[in-house]
């Protein structure tokens, strides 16, 4: 990556003195202040430094810029080549206001299927249309099973999306598996995969059906991948099954509790039973679908429910095997982002190869008076998160050097 193309959204006079940057939107990882001298002094440092180092450095200075949530046309003034939306946990269900397990967070049930709607609306009243939605999963809370009213409940939330004047992707969250088995997903309307695209005379990218994920292009040489973090996991699958058996043990093996859904005393506190895993078989589909894409200069935005790194994510919330996924991704260059859920409080990092990982805020956890959506515009050079609500806006360079391998 050149200086320039960083430094075109960090030019020292616009930093402001002090000023603080944060790994995460939640604020509650890496922070520090520093003056604007030491930071001016970074930018000049950056041109000169190893190339790792100036990412990083630069990285800093481009989330000094994404902390606040910016209106698209300060971000970008030229029409995108296309658009997407983002949304993610609405978890909705026919019940009053709650709160999260730790109680520090209320749950708008009733009012998230509202949110949903004004989303649906703005995205229908864009002047370029999105092309499609991304809905990052947990679409029904878990409650709604022990009220039996699952279905009902889809059933409302599938019936508002119809109003989306653009087709809907989506992927499976823990609560999906909370409602409903594996078995019932994959025949109902939450399974999207007949949207998916085939790349001719590569059959090693077409994905096997022992796992929900697939891939399909939007636009030519743009591939977007949603993937089933899920794929190893104890919930919605037969105690019988094999996959059930090996993912027991895999948790069993890091998590000691009881109450398996608790990380308490954990090393590895992402080894919890409302997270999941990839497959080997899933990493190597990834694998090949990466390889093509690479080959054929394509850029790549994967989504899932689940995150994979670390610095923008609460670790409780991360894949069980997020590093094999990271090193899947590291491996090829085309990645620009991975687009994920699950969090409710959000974040946002830049890897060191390069990739943005962005956690969109639950729609669940958004109070009446807010909202919890985006729209990515898409450049020939970057894209652009435009946040509505508690959701910061991001501008998400591409790489332009070669993969790191790690
Ligand atoms: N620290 C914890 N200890 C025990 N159980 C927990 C803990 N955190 C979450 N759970 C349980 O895990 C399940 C998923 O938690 P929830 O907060 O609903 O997940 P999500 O963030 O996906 O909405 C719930 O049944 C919840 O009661």
């Amino acid at each position: 990556m050149s200086l320039g193309d960083r430094a075109s959204f960090c030019p020292a006079p616009r930093l402001p003195a002090p000023f603080r940057f944060s790994r995460k939107s939640s604020g509650t990882a890496l922070s520090a202040s520093l003056d604007g001298v030491t930071a001016a002094f970074l930018v000049v440092r950056a041109a000169l430094v190893s190339q790792p180092a100036r990412r990083f450095i630069l990285g800093i200075c481009l989330e000094v810029m994404d902390d606040e949530p910016k209106p698209a046309t300060q971000l970008h003034n030229s029409e995108p080549l296309f658009s997407f939306g983002v949304i993610a946990d609405i978890q909705y269900a026919d019940l009053e206001d709650g709160y999260n397990f730790q109680r520090s967070r209320r749950r708008y049930y009733r009012h998230s299927l509202l949110h949903l709607q004004g989303a649906i609306e703005e995205w229908n009243r864009e002047s370029t249309s999105p092309c499609c939605v991304l809905q990052l999963g947990d679409l029904v809370d878990g409650y709604n099973a022990q009220h039996n009213t699952s279905e009902t409940s889809l059933g409302h939330v599938l019936s508002t999306f119809q109003m989306l004047q653009a087709p809907v992707h989506h992927v499976w969250g823990n609560h999906e598996f909370y409602n409903f088995s594996r078995d019932y997903l994959g025949n109902s309307k939450l399974n999207t995969k007949f949207l998916q695209d085939q790349i001719a005379h590569h059959p090693e990218t077409t994905p096997s059906d022992n796992y929900y994920a697939y891939h399909f292009v939007p636009f030519p040489k743009f591939r977007f991948i949603l993937l089933d973090g899920y794929d190893l996991s104890v919930l919605g699958v037969e105690q019988s099954s094999l996959k059930y058996q090996q993912s027991l043990k895999m948790l069993k093996e890091h998590n000691p509790n009881t109450e398996l859904n608790s990380p308490k005393g954990l090393s590895k506190p992402h080894f919890v039973k409302f997270n999941g895993g990839f497959s080997q078989e899933q990493l190597n589909w990834l694998n090949e679908v990466l390889t093509f894409s690479d080959k054929n200069q394509e850029k790549v935005v994967i989504a899932s429910h689940i995150p994979v790194y670390p610095e923008a994510s609460d670790t409780v919330c991360l894949a069980w095997n997020y590093e094999d996924a990271l090193a899947v991704i590291w491996s090829h260059k085309c990645v620009v982002c991975f687009i994920s859920g699950h969090t409710h409080d959000g974040g946002y990092s830049e890897d060191p190869c390069g990739v943005h990982h962005v956690n969109i805020e639950g729609v669940i956890e958004t109070a009446p008076d807010s909202q919890a959506f985006g729209t990515v515009y898409v450049y020939p050079e970057k894209m652009i998160l435009k946040g509505r609500g508690r959701v910061p806006s991001r501008i998400m360079n591409y790489m332009k050097d070669i993969a790191f391998h790690p």
